[in-house]
């Protein structure tokens, strides 16, 4: 599992590390590992021109002396002074390399420079930084977002919340983020994570000195052995029986697909419910599945279940108000997505159960039911699901580029593994199957969730290939991608 932090957690760690150690020395680690991942970004370094942009703080020191160090290897470093103060002994470092230092206000000289550049590195702010980027910082970000060079981001994209990923105003756009000491959360959530690019850590001996982490991703390693295996007695029952109630006469589609997904996530049985249409396309599509053909909003024939799927396709109308009752009034957890998340946003005491209940909305399903707007939630995702996991009293998965899955009491997790090829109608559908698959093989909501959001996210992977994919293709590859959990050379990567 790798795990992130605030920067107020952070801060705590690195006084306690600091003050056992001479001065200086963590900011030599760090800018040491800064200027390796540099050099290895450049096709050679000598030559090369590498711009930093350097705020008042300690992040521009970081970016100071990984620049001496690659100025010592005979690249051409500018520093674009920013701040009202500099890093004295990073500059000096800098300048006895045969670094040349500039301040922004010199007319087109840096802009020229940050344009002419092979590599910037953004050394503005780090976890030192409040609010929005004022000036100049704002418009060195924005012209480093129009150069050719890659950026690398020093600990945090410039603009970046590290605590929250929040992005008020502009923000650098890295195509590397060498992050120090440990992962901050901002890194992994949006929209922060998507400013960070790739995420490199660098060790600077914090792991000691850090507390239980903020917020948690999973990797192949935590995924494989999370997820239930049938044991050598296993029979169909005992490894779990999932019930899918989705669909309806005129979304046949979202059924077909829980259904795929939950087949594919490994239960024993799946049993399937709902009006003729969807009953029929689900037969034709899934043999394999055990259908009950409703006549009557009602579960009572469906037989038993360890665990429900409630509401892809259902409708919003009586019939699904009816089903949105009775499968909640069951003592099983429930998994409740899209349609059944517009029914129960009406009453949203009907989530309150003895049993587990996932949800998984997007933004705009998550809206409806806090009354939250959906640009807020979008902006601050990770607050969001965390506020509404405390009011309703479930477990969120709130689903976007990258997914959150929040419980109350425990540290949230994050997933990174999807791509934007899954941006494409009825993937939703399919996680509701894989989630509610693992619920009814024993799994607790929160792993549920999050193992099915990074098998869904690497299924996503296989299928598109660099090319769209369809929500069913996502279903048909997650046997490759739990397999691939056990394959030798998948070495987990930071997200
Ligand atoms: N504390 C430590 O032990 C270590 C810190 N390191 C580096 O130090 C960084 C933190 O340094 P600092 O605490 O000096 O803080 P920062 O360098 O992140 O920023 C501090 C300064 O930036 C300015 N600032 C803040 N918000 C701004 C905004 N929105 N627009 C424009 N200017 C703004 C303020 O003048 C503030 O004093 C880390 O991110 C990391 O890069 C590393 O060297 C590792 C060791
Ligand atoms: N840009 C993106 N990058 C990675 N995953 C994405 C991206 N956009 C959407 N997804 C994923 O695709 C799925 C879309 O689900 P949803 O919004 O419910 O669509 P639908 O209702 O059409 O099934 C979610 O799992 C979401 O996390
Ligand atoms: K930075």
């Amino acid at each position: 599992m790798f795990t992130a932090y605030t920067a107020d957690q952070i801060r705590t760690a690195e006084r306690a590390l600091m003050a056992t150690l001479p001065r200086g020395t963590l900011m030599l680690r760090a800018a040491t590992g800064l200027a390796a991942v540099c050099a290895a970004m450049l096709p050679r370094v000598y030559g090369s021109r590498v711009v930093l942009l350097v705020g008042s703080g300690d992040n521009g020191g970081d970016a100071l002396h990984a620049g001496a160090v690659l100025a010592r290897r005979g690249a051409g470093v500018t520093a674009v002074l920013a701040g009202s103060r500099v890093h004295e002994a990073g500059l000096a470092a800098l300048l006895a390399a045969g670094g040349v230092s500039r301040k922004p206000g010199g007319g087109d000289d840096v802009r020229r420079a940050v344009e002419g550049a092979d590599l910037i590195v953004d050394g503005l702010v780090g976890i030192g930084a409040s609010g929005a980027l004022r000036e100049p910082y704002a418009g060195l970000a924005e012209t480093a977002g129009h150069a050719a060079a890659p950026v690398v981001a020093v600990d945090v994209p410039s603009g970046v919340d590290a605590s929250t990923g929040r992005v008020e105003g502009g923000a650098v756009r890295a195509a590397v983020t060498v992050t120090m000491g440990a992962l901050k959360t901002g890194l992994l959530v949006d929209p922060g994570a998507v400013y960070a690019g790739r995420v490199e850590l660098i060790d600077i001996g914090l792991g000691p000195y850090l507390p239980g982490p903020d917020v948690a991703a999973l990797t192949r390693a935590s995924v494989r052995a999370t997820l239930p295996r049938p044991a050598a007695a296993s029979d169909k029952y005992r490894r779990g029986v999932v019930g899918v109630v989705a669909g309806s006469d005129q979304y046949t589609g979202a059924a077909v697909l829980a259904v795929g997904g939950a087949l594919h996530a490994g239960a024993g049985m799946v049993r399937y419910a709902g009006p003729s249409r969807p009953v029929g396309q689900v037969r034709a599509r899934w043999p394999e599945a055990v259908v009950t053909e409703l006549d009557e909003p009602s579960i009572d024939d469906v037989g038993r279940v360890q665990a429900w799927v409630l509401g892809p396709g259902l409708g919003t109308g009586r019939w699904a108000r009816e089903l949105v009752l009775r499968v909640l009034a069951t003592d099983v957890p429930v998994l409740v997505d899209a349609d059944g998340l517009n029914v129960v946003a009406h009453d949203v005491s009907l989530l309150r159960r003895t049993a587990p209940v996932l949800i998984t909305p997007h933004a705009g399903e998550l809206a409806r039911l806090t009354g939250a707007a959906r640009g807020d939630i979008e902006a601050a995702p990770l607050a969001h699901a965390r506020a509404a996991a405390a009011e309703l009293g479930v477990t969120v998965l709130l689903k976007g580029s990258t997914t959150v899955v929040a419980e109350e009491g425990e540290p949230a997790r994050v997933n990174g593994t999807g791509t934007p090829w899954l941006a494409t109608g009825g993937t939703g559908d399919v996680l509701s199957g894989i989630a509610g698959s693992l619920l009814a093989q024993g799994l607790g909501a929160r792993d549920a969730g999050s193992c099915a959001a990074y098998l869904h996210g690497l299924a996503g992977r296989i299928a598109a290939d660099g090319a769209p994919l369809t929500a069913a293709a996502v279903a048909e590859a997650l046997p490759a991608a739990i397999r691939s959990l056990d394959e030798e050379s998948a070495r987990s990567r930071l997200p």
